[in-house]
């Protein structure tokens, strides 16, 4: 099937736009690529220091004719889905001696894992952590001795702030290496119910806990299709993790050899041997335009809108809103996990997974089929799936066939002809929604609005049975300059309460959502921020809201509401507490949500 019509324009489109940024992106690439592997610019004192702690390795790494690996990993124990990575360093650095490389910790990164942090102050950091992980991965990899480098990320602002990174250092290859989601448990769809029993008092904190600890119960991603799932689709769409690695559970037998592979190929592809893959040609408008249609097929997250631009723009690419628009507009919607559906990315993987989708959607016209990718050239590597022979990875032809039609479905015969996400417009500003997680006679709310300040001051209205009729519940001045941008998911459970009681209720903000986040329908990213003048301060209580992901606009109604003057908001407070205080330089300069909320990039 000849490339669709819409994927090829929207690709030009990109690539006209991107010329003069992409042209220099390259051309500092080629001359830093022209200087040759890294250790030879440095010092005998500045390598000796570098090699001072690589015992065993020392002679090889002084002698630098075999490639050097940079590790740069996000291990912590905050994050399940980080705390495999553990083991990781051990195990790639024998397999780069086992083939006669070596491998060193160039550095970590931080990870902030947004379960733990979701409605807390710690939030407010987390949007910011993106470009702090970006920023400390250039430290890792300032050393200047690798000739390619492993990336060790899953999570929400982990991906993309390492993506940010791996682009800056383009020259070099990368490959991501995941770690996998945990088995399943208690299904999220139940832990959900059992958090809308303890806010309407139904249950108690034991219930609760025992919930939630029934879910999230051991190493590994969480295993809904949040943003760290996302982040794993992502990957394989756009050819930076070999394929089918995203969805093989960690502490197993394939799980290792996945990261043995991973070390070997990252050893192969760099400018030392003959098929030299740096991430500047991997991460290419087209591959872009790839990750893109992977999100709206599979449902992705909405906090991808914020990271693609972003990660973009570190490639020297422009991507724009108009471009995810018009992707979703003929990508459909092919998989239903996770506040999609029922399913859990177990459950997805099993049924078919990426691989089947990227060959359904691959022989659909719907992506770009002639990418650079670190396994090869061609996206059909990826529609491929890693089996274990003899304690190795081989790849073998992926499912074309779908195991279970009501979690994935063929390109023909999709659970909605486009995708997961609606971009909205009106005198509120720019907004999104990811419609695949809300019903579609909830696409379109029209309800007397209630303005809040904060996500505790809703529940506290809850709390005092304020809420008795439709209601768009507005939650401003949580935009990237006010406090961060956090996500508002801690208000799911309350606002399903009210839509599970009949009435009709959708929330409105500056404000993020998490990937996790669905049901209840959510405008989000509104730009310009109400901090910013953005026109959500001139909404009032009682004024009516129209939001209308079907039509894509988001209005308020009140005849006098463009001659309203902004309100504003004592934000001083967001200035300090739980570090608060560090990232006043952050809130300052972060961009605007339609362009990443960016202060790196
Ligand atoms: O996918 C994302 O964007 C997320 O941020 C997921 C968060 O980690 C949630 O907070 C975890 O889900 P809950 O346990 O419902 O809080
Ligand atoms: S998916 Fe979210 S909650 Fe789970 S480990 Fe990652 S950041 Fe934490």
């Amino acid at each position: 099937m000849s490339l669709n019509a819409t994927v090829s324009r929207v690709t030009q489109r990109i690539e006209q736009r991107s010329a003069e940024l992409r042209t220099a992106y390259m051309e500092k690439m080629r001359r830093a690529a022209e200087e040759g592997p890294r250790r030879a610019h440095l010092t005998c004192g500045n390598q000796a220091h570098a090699f001072a702690a690589a015992l065993g390795d020392q002679d090889a790494l002084a002698a630098g004719r075999s490639p050097n690996l940079g590790i740069v990993t996000s291990y912590n124990d905050m994050l399940s889905a980080h705390q495999p990575f553990e083991s990781y360093p051990a195990l790639i650095k024998d397999a780069a001696r086992a083939i006669g490389g070596t491998a060193q910790v160039a550095g970590g990164v931080p990870a902030m894992c947004d379960g733990v942090t979701q409605g807390q102050v710690g939030m407010e950091l987390s949007l910011f952590s993106r470009d702090v992980i970006a920023l400390a991965a250039g430290v890792a990899l300032s050393h200047n001795v690798f000739d390619s480098a492993v990336y060790l990320g899953v999570c929400d602002k982990i991906v993309p702030g390492l993506v940010i990174a791996a682009a800056t250092f383009g020259y070099i290859p990368g490959i991501f290496l995941p770690a996998g989601p945990m088995p399943s448990g208690l299904p999220n769809d139940e832990k959900a119910k059992v958090r809308q029993k303890f806010a309407t008092g139904e249950v108690g904190r034991d219930a609760l806990m025992k919930a939630e600890m029934a879910s999230y119960h051991s190493p590994g991603t969480c295993t809904f299709y949040g943003t760290a799932n996302s982040n794993q689709m992502l990957m394989e769409f756009m050819g930076l993790h070999l394929p089918g690695a995203s969805f093989v559970n960690p502490g197993t037998p394939l799980r290792d050899a996945l990261t043995v592979a991973g070390a070997e190929r990252a050893l192969e592809i760099t400018a030392l041997g003959n098929d030299y893959r740096p991430v500047c040609d991997v991460l290419d408008e087209k591959a872009f335009v790839n990750g893109i249609v992977g999100l709206m097929a599979t449902g992705g997250s909405t906090n991808l809108v914020l990271h693609l631009p972003a990660m973009a723009r570190a490639a020297g690419i422009h991507l724009a809103l108009e471009d995810f628009d018009e992707l979703s507009s003929v990508t459909p919607l092919m998989a239903k996990v996770y506040p999609n559906g029922l399913a859990d990315v177990n459950h997805f993987h099993a049924a078919g997974g990426l691989g089947y989708m990227i060959g359904e959607l691959l022989d659909a016209g719907l992506l770009h089929p002639d990418t650079k990718t670190v396994a090869g050239d061609g996206l059909a590597l990826y529609a491929q799936e890693p089996k274990l022979k003899d304690g190795r990875v081989v790849w073998e032809p992926g499912s074309r066939e779908t195991q279970n039609d009501r979690i994935l479905r063929p390109v023909t015969d999709p659970f909605q002809p486009s995708g997961g996400l609606a971009q909205m417009y009106g005198n509120l500003g720019h907004g999104m929604m990811k419609v695949s997680a809300v019903a579609p006679e909830r696409h379109v709310i029209e309800a007397p609005a209630r303005v809040f300040h904060d996500q505790d001051s809703v529940k506290a209205a809850f709390k005092a049975g304020e809420f008795s009729s439709d209601t768009v519940v507005v939650v401003r001045f949580q935009g990237p300059q006010a406090n961060g941008m956090p996500e508002l998911h801690g208000l799911t459970p309350t606002l399903a309460v009210l839509q599970d009681r009949g009435l009709k209720v959708a929330l409105v903000t500056d404000g993020r959502m998490s990937g996790a986040s669905g049901k209840v329908p959510s405008a989000i990213h509104i730009s310009p921020e109400a901090a910013a003048g953005g026109p959500l301060a001139k909404v009032r209580d009682g004024d009516l809201i129209r939001v209308d992901a079907t039509n894509g606009k988001i209005e308020c109604l009140a005849p006098d509401f463009d001659d309203r003057t902004p309100v504003t908001a004592d934000l001083t407070g967001n200035g300090h507490g739980v570090g608060r205080e560090l990232f006043e330089v952050f809130r300052k300069n972060a961009g605007i949500a339609a362009t990443g909320a960016g202060v790196v990039v």
